[in-house]
């Protein structure tokens, strides 16, 4: 039976358009020969914005539907005012799509360097959620630009929209050797989704006796991440302070180079995206200096996701091989790709 791959792939700005051709090089390496590989790029970000002032069309998700995966590298530039490509084509594509598990997952490889004392056991995967809480653009500004403006960002919470991805953590940490949850919020003063999200999570805990929980405020999580991150195994929370704690659990489990993620939509009504946590990086932008593994273990991600398990798990070995083995004579993106394809193809 032949099988094939119909990918869009998008790689953005900045540092994304480096770091996506590695991941394609060592994703068409990987494949076995009787998997058809069929790519479309598409050229969403910030020179598109300038030509056409478009950022992405319903013509565009028409576009991208077609396709079983999407690969992001990163959107997001100088020369675009903030947030008009992050609002106007990232989110605007992750609410579209309803990608609401946003799946991030930290894991501290053997030989890994981490500013964290001694060498702990990271392996955790934060649950975010992905198409509400303070990013859906609910909230506006009254007398802008006088001393008396006054500026809101509404945080939106269904119960519908808690729930589901509340649901799909416990069940994560249920497939788990060691089956713990944590519920990141700050319940003590955002009482009203803080009570919500308690609430459902207290409701879906019942079904799930053999899931050991926990609830922490936010602030302290950060303390717990650096000084005892091996204390987490699944990670629930909203979009805010998911994207928050996700570059900092990067930071501890070998830096934002490696950290891997996947904008998931878990009925396959639409194609899930996977992307590297970081952005387009404007500061080492064109110098090869990007690391490109967290686009490589996204890459891995949508592999395991179109069920290649096989092939996802060849990728992270090559990368976990390709750390503990990184001396310290700095590679260039396009280094570290060719040894990340050689690798899974040997
Ligand atoms: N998913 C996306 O497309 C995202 C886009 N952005 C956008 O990216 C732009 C830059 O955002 P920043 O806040 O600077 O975050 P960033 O993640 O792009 O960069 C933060 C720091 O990490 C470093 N870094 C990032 N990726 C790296 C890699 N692969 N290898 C080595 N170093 C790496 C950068 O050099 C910088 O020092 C902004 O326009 C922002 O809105 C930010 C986060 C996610
Ligand atoms: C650029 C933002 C829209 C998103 C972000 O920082 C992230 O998803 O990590
Ligand atoms: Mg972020």
């Amino acid at each position: 039976m032949s099988r094939s791959i119909n990918l869009a792939v998008i790689p953005g700005d900045g540092i994304g358009q480096e770091v996506v051709a590695q991941g394609l090089k060592v994703l068409s390496a990987v494949l076995p020969q009787d998997v058809k590989l069929e790519t479309k790029e598409f050229d969403f970000g910030a020179k598109r914005y300038h030509a056409t002032g478009e950022t992405l069309t319903d013509a565009d998700l028409d576009a991208l539907k077609k396709h079983d995966a999407i690969l992001l590298g990163a959107i997001g530039d100088p020369s675009v005012p903030s947030g008009v490509l992050e609002r106007g084509f990232l989110l605007k594509l992750r609410f579209a799509f309803d990608h609401h598990v946003n799946l991030r997952p930290s894991k501290l490889l053997p030989g890994v360097a981490t500013p964290l004392a001694g060498q702990p056991e990271i392996d955790f995967v934060v649950v975010r959620e992905g198409t509400e809480g303070p990013y859906t653009g609910n909230g506006g500004t009254i007398r802008k630009g006088t001393p008396h403006e006054v500026a809101t960002e509404v945080s939106v919470n269904t119960a519908f929209g808690v729930e589901r991805v509340v649901r799909d953590a416990f069940a994560r940490a249920q497939a788990r050797p060691r089956k713990k949850l944590a519920l990141i919020h700050k319940n003590n003063v955002l009482t009203f989704a803080g009570h919500l999200w308690t609430n459902i999570f207290n409701k879906v805990a019942a079904e799930f006796p053999e899931v050991t929980t926990e609830y922490m405020h936010v602030d302290a999580a950060t303390i717990y991440l650096v000084t005892q991150p091996e204390r987490f195994d699944v990670i629930v929370t909203d979009n805010l302070f998911g994207d928050i704690i996700t570059d900092l659990a990067a930071a501890v489990s070998g830096g934002i180079g490696v950290a891997a993620s996947g904008n998931i939509n878990p009925s396959g009504e639409f194609p899930s995206m996977f992307e590297p946590v970081h952005g387009s990086a404007p500061d080492i932008a064109g110098q090869g200096k990007a690391d490109p593994s967290a686009t490589v273990l996204s890459v891995a991600l949508l592999l395991r996701h179109l069920g290649y398990d096989s092939e996802a798990a060849r990728i992270e070995d090559a990368v976990s091989a390709d750390l503990a083995e990184r001396g310290a004579t700095p590679r260039t993106t396009d280094e570290i790709g060719d040894a990340l394809a050689a690798r899974v193809s040997g």
